[in-house]
């Protein structure tokens, strides 16, 4: 954390912010997950919203990515025409190798039960279920044997060994996401995309959450993208990508929270003067 990808400090934001695309001449980025040409429009005629407006994006694999953006950019959209759960206007996403913009879905919701983890701010574990069933939770669904190996690594590497048997009533808000967050990657999906995971939580935890996920790109070669307001959030990623009114505007890599802050206050200062203008 804290490294900036250009040798020299910038002195703006925007000076920070590269074009978020091929860089001929940085390392070459092995795309998990592809956008070409995005465009979600919600309704038609006057009410319609241009949700997003061509996207053109690759999440590296192995990497943490994270989204970020004025309110109403486009970045829960973006996440979701990604992730499956929401269908695309036009263009094509493909995860792993896998066009999804045109499957059906019945095949998208296999897709996600198998390929895709979600970690969501309101942590969606099952109240009824123990610790242990819900991070089981994705493979009994889909009527796939456990992985003990694999559950105990994702188990230690969240701290969780001595809460397995607790209910989510009984954990705090932090133990309660990092179920959710070993419930995501227990499948060993091809990307795990994560909506505001720390939105409720306060600093101590989310630090928790936030390295977990970290940490499982860097030991379990787990592709994370996240959606964030937080810029201490997103200093935690690898990479984090900038959305303004349903466009991409630009990458940050390895910044520190305060270059995040800086550019994000540029992005939200350019779009007020392109609407006054
Ligand atoms: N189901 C929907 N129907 C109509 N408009 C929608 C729908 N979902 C999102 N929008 C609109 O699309 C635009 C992008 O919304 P989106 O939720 O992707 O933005 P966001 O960047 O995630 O915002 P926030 O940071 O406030 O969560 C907004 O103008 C929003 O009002």
């Amino acid at each position: 954390m804290g490294r900036h990808a250009s040798p020299t400090a910038p002195t703006t934001a925007t000076e920070a912010l590269s074009p978020a695309g091929p860089r001929p001449d940085g390392p070459a980025l092995e795309p998990i997950a592809t956008a070409r040409e995005l465009v979600k429009v919600y309704g038609a005629g006057e009410t319609a919203v241009r949700a997003l407006d061509g996207v053109d994006v690759d999440f590296g694999r192995a990497q943490l990515t994270a989204i970020m953006g004025p309110s109403g950019s486009g970045k829960s959209t973006l996440m979701h025409c990604m992730a499956g759960l929401d269908t695309p206007t036009s263009g094509s996403v493909v995860v792993d190798g896998v066009e999804i913009s045109r499957m059906s879905q019945r095949q998208l919701t296999k897709l996600r039960r198998t390929r895709i983890g979600f970690v969501f701010q309101s942590y969606n574990l099952v109240p009824t279920l123990t610790a242990e069933e819900n991070i089981r939770l994705p493979l009994d669904i889909a009527r796939a044997p456990v992985d003990q190996e694999r559950f105990d690594t994702v188990v230690r590497a969240v701290g969780l060994e001595d809460r397995l048997h607790h209910r989510p009533t009984e954990l705090s808000g932090g133990q309660q996401q990092r179920v959710a967050a070993a419930r995501a990657l227990i499948a060993r999906p091809a990307v795990v995309f994560a909506d505001e995971p720390t939105g409720n939580l306060d600093s101590r935890s989310a630090a928790e959450v936030l390295g977990f996920l970290r940490s499982s790109v860097e030991d379990l070669g787990q592709s994370v993208v996240m959606v964030t307001h937080e810029p201490t959030a997103a200093a935690y990623a690898h990479r984090v990508l900038f959305l303004a009114d349903g466009r991409l505007e630009g990458e940050l890599l390895d910044p520190d929270a305060s270059t995040i802050l800086e550019a994000l206050g540029e992005l939200t200062d350019a779009r007020e003067s392109r609407r006054t203008a």
